[in-house]
């Protein structure tokens, strides 16, 4: 089998997530959720929630659901990189996702969320495509919605073709040759961190060389921004008029008139060019003349990431063969 579903930017002014309509149970309850290559649990807002950490979103109620069935003693807890977090209780169920059904996959039902998931409306829920290592379920941890479908794929693939401020897709069992040009690189994954962990060959500023650097980081489509070695985002913003580290937005901001050079990076012998537009991430706060960069310095977080900014650029397969591997292409 295969599936398709869009993925939908939540703010119409700059891409802080994508979220993408998943029906689960019978009846069908439909939420939108935000698909994270970055983690490995499906959760989503449901009905065991206080009223007071919901403001707006879509939940799912299990009691509603007849094919609901309680995972007894089962629990999760999780938290990301942004320091939010939320836990909970397990339901198995059957989950769609664009014409992809999996029966009794776990729907971690959210008992409590933090107050960054309460404000953001547009987020429903996750669900994690990382390797099923990271899943937090115990005491037995489960399987992600991509590792139980894949059986039943056409192909053990996924892929995605996030777009900057418009709708893209998250293709599942098939590779969509209408998606990308030229041909798609494939480099080796390094799942024993249980993130899509590949290396990338190398960087440009702007029109200037090339410097072939192997630089380890994670694709992942659960983060905004780009986040790199210090030595190759100080060199970025060297070429950034008025371009400074500000400690009090947490990162390097310009002025937003401030022309960008595009930023280059190699997949093998391949080159992928995020625009320079992708690069003004936002205003430091609505109306700000302030704008905050797309990419980032990783010496905080502990990882590289390349995270929305540079997949939008791009067609990623996320390959779930063995072994598994990761494949770009330019579009
Ligand atoms: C099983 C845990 C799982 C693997 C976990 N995975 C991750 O954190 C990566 C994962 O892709 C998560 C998925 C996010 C979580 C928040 C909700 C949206 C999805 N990514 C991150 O945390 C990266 C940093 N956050 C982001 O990139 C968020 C994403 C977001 C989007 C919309 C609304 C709210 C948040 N972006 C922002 O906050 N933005 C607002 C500010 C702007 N300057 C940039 C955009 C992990 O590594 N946790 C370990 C961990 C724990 N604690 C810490 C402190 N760091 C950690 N890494």
């Amino acid at each position: 089998g295969t599936g398709s579903a869009a993925a939908v930017p939540i703010n119409a002014d700059f891409d802080i997530a994508y979220v993408t309509p998943v029906t689960l149970g019978t009846p069908p309850q439909t939420l939108q959720l935000d698909f994270d290559s970055g983690s490995s649990d499906l959760w989503v807002f449901s009905s065991h929630l206080p009223t007071s950490q919901i403001r707006g979103q879509q939940i799912y109620a299990p009691n509603k659901s007849s094919t609901a069935k309680l995972l007894d003693g089962h629990s999760w807890s999780i938290t990301y990189g942004d320091g939010s977090g939320s836990r909970g209780n397990v339901y198995t169920d059957n989950v769609t996702v664009g014409g992809l059904t999996v029966g009794s996959q776990a729907i971690e039902c959210a008992q409590q969320v933090s107050s960054s998931f309460t404000t953001e409306d547009h987020i429903d829920g996750l669900v994690g495509l990382g390797f099923s290592t990271l899943n937090t379920v115990s005491p037995k941890s489960q399987l992600t919605f991509f590792d139980n479908a894949k059986s039943n794929l056409d192909s053990p693939v996924f892929t995605a073709d996030l777009k900057y401020k418009q709708a893209g897709t998250y293709d599942f069992g098939f590779i969509d040759e209408a998606k990308y040009t030229g041909e798609i690189t494939y480099v080796p994954v390094n799942s024993d961190p249980g993130y899509w962990t590949f290396p990338s060959s190398g960087y440009a500023v702007g029109s200037g060389n090339f410097t072939a650097s192997s630089i380890s980081g994670i694709a992942d489509t659960g983060t905004s921004l780009v986040y790199l070695p210090t030595a190759i985002v100080t060199a970025y913003y060297r070429q950034v008029q008025g371009a400074t580290n500000s400690r009090s937005y947490g990162g390097y901001v310009f002025p937003c008139a401030s022309t960008l050079p595009t930023f280059t990076f190699g997949v093998g012998a391949a080159r992928f060019t995020i625009p320079a537009a992708y690069l003004n991430y936002a205003p430091v706060t609505p109306g700000s003349a302030t704008c905050f960069g797309g990419l980032q310095s990783s010496s905080g977080v502990g990882i590289n990431i390349w995270g929305d900014v540079a997949l939008k650029a791009a067609f990623v397969v996320f390959n779930g063969g063995n072994p598994p591997t990761i494949g770009w292409a330019a579009k």
